[in-house]
């Protein structure tokens, strides 16, 4: 029985965490590399936190697709293109550290998380939690979504509201359940607070916990999500229970994991899937509802194809092509992660330049979605650009909204499921309408979301 599928990794010894010293590297060590300093001690911060997308673009124009800048009181240096994505993230020579790049932005509080290892241990612990996303567990995962999709449809239908805490609601609420198995009608407000704040530490500046700071708030988070899940781990696992916990305990059984590792890895799944899927989800609503063509194209594309939402399968939605470029096309605007962290662990050379070892590396998904050289009209909103005659021929890693190589997104298969599901129950009975004409307003750090209330309304079809 799937529930009780246990990857071959597992026979394999548990590598160890190898600890690795990450040099500071100096301005002199990187002085080939152009680039730009900023203010004293902030650097470039200020700019690159309130503007990340014209921070990119003048950095990319003034300087070019490698350059550096100071931030936080460290050189980092910026790799941009597709080239540059597939040398860092697909990292053939064994270059970088994913640890290393991320620690100073979710260490504090996603230690032992999938993306704070590395090498062959984090090979180990990725192989264990793929084992939550194979295809039956995605097709169980789909019952799951519908009924939550169908319960807050109840709720919200016909009424001009806040998309984007519908999104996080909806995201959390199949996370919730997929991954810790407890029916999504007991999670709490404070629950989805928790890890909205973990993730949203990654942007504090101040890292001492202050009252009133972003910090305090993940502080405080760290200690709920603690308190919900380790009440969990010593209960007795049901034999039928197929979500990500469940498995995890059934690995504590047999030894191969700890109750501080599956807290771990429970926090970081749950975190990145909920606020990078419900920044998906809001941008594909947004732009479906500012193009009714389109809207009208993805709605009969998966009411033919899916006729009763009840008895949905991964087969009939993986028919949906148009409602796939939907949401890539979402994510290609939209970055939901913009920016990539890694760092060196041995010398390299990239486009002629030479790096020494603890080079902090960034490469920019939100950057290279929007270059012209590689998207025509990259401003312009057209899902069929993700054709497959139209997208032959394009670099594999010129879209990377799921990143790729050893660390690519576990969830990605989730996510286009989930939206998918979202977009068949949604559009049957309702139109998305823009109810202003104002322009979206999106934050992009440390991922994308909206601004203020986007102003869609989900009217009524008659
Ligand atoms: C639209 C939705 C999502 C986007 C855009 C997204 C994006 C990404 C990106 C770019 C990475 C790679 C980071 C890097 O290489 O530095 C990543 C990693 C990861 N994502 Fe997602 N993600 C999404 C949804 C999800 C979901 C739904 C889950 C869980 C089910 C998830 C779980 C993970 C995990 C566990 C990793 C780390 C993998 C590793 O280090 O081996 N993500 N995601």
């Amino acid at each position: 029985m799937t529930a009780h599928f246990v990857p071959p990794i597992a026979r394999q010894e548990k590598p160890p965490i190898v600890p690795i010293r990450h040099p500071r590297v100096s301005g002199r060590a990187l002085r080939s590399v152009p680039g730009r300093r900023g203010m004293p001690v902030f650097g470039v911060l200020p700019t690159a936190v309130l503007d990340p997308i014209g921070f990119a673009r003048r950095m990319h124009q003034d300087f070019g697709p490698v350059h550096r800048f100071h931030a936080c009181g460290n050189w980092n240096v910026q790799l941009v293109g597709p080239e540059a994505n597939e040398f860092v993230l697909f990292d053939a020579a064994g270059n970088f550290s994913s640890e290393g790049g991320w620690k100073p932005v979710f260490g504090r509080h996603f230690e032992g998380g999938l993306l704070l290892r590395d090498g062959q241990n984090h090979q180990w612990h990725r192989k264990l939690i793929a084992s939550a996303f194979k295809q039956e567990q995605l097709q169980a995962y789909l019952k799951v979504f519908s009924r939550n999709v169908e319960a807050l449809l109840g709720d919200w239908s016909g009424e001009s509201r806040d998309v984007y805490e519908m999104a996080q609601r909806l995201t959390f609420a199949n996370g919730y359940e997929a991954f810790l198995g407890r029916d999504a009608a007991h999670a709490t407000r404070e629950d989805l607070l928790a890890f909205r704040y973990l993730m949203r530490s990654a942007i504090a500046v101040v890292t001492m916990a202050l009252p009133g700071t972003a910090e305090a708030r993940a502080k405080w988070a760290k200690r709920h999500v603690e308190g919900l899940i380790r009440p969990i781990l010593a209960e007795p696992v049901d034999p039928e229970r197929a979500d990500l916990l469940a498995m995890l305990c059934r690995m504590k059984e047999m030894g191969l994991v700890d109750d501080e590792e599956i807290i771990s890895h429970l926090t970081f799944v749950i975190a990145a899937s909920f606020d990078a899927l419900s920044s998906g989800t809001i941008s594909t609503l947004y732009y479906l509802a500012a193009h009714p063509d389109w809207q009208a194209a993805v709605r009969e594309e998966l009411c033919t194809n899916i006729p009763d939402p009840h008895a949905m399968s991964i087969a009939e939605l993986g028919k949906c092509e148009k409602a796939e470029w939907s949401i890539k096309e979402a994510l290609r605007l939209n970055a939901a992660a913009p920016v990539l962290w890694r760092r060196s662990v041995k010398p390299f050379e990239f486009a002629g330049h030479q790096f020494p070892v603890g080079t902090i590396t960034g490469v920019n998904p939100m950057l290279t979605h929007l270059l012209p050289e590689l998207w025509e009209e990259p401003h312009l909103y057209d899902p069929s650009r993700f054709s497959a005659e139209r997208s032959l021929g394009r670099h594999r890693f010129a879209f990377v909204p799921f990143g790729g190589g050893a660390h690519g997104c576990l969830g990605a298969n989730f996510a286009y499921l989930q939206v998918r599901t979202l977009l068949r129950w949604v559009l049957e009975k309702h139109e998305l309408v823009l109810s202003d004409g104002r322009s979206p307003r999106w934050y992009h750090w440390p991922n994308c979301r909206p601004r203020d209330a986007l102003g869609i309304e989900l009217r009524k079809r008659s």
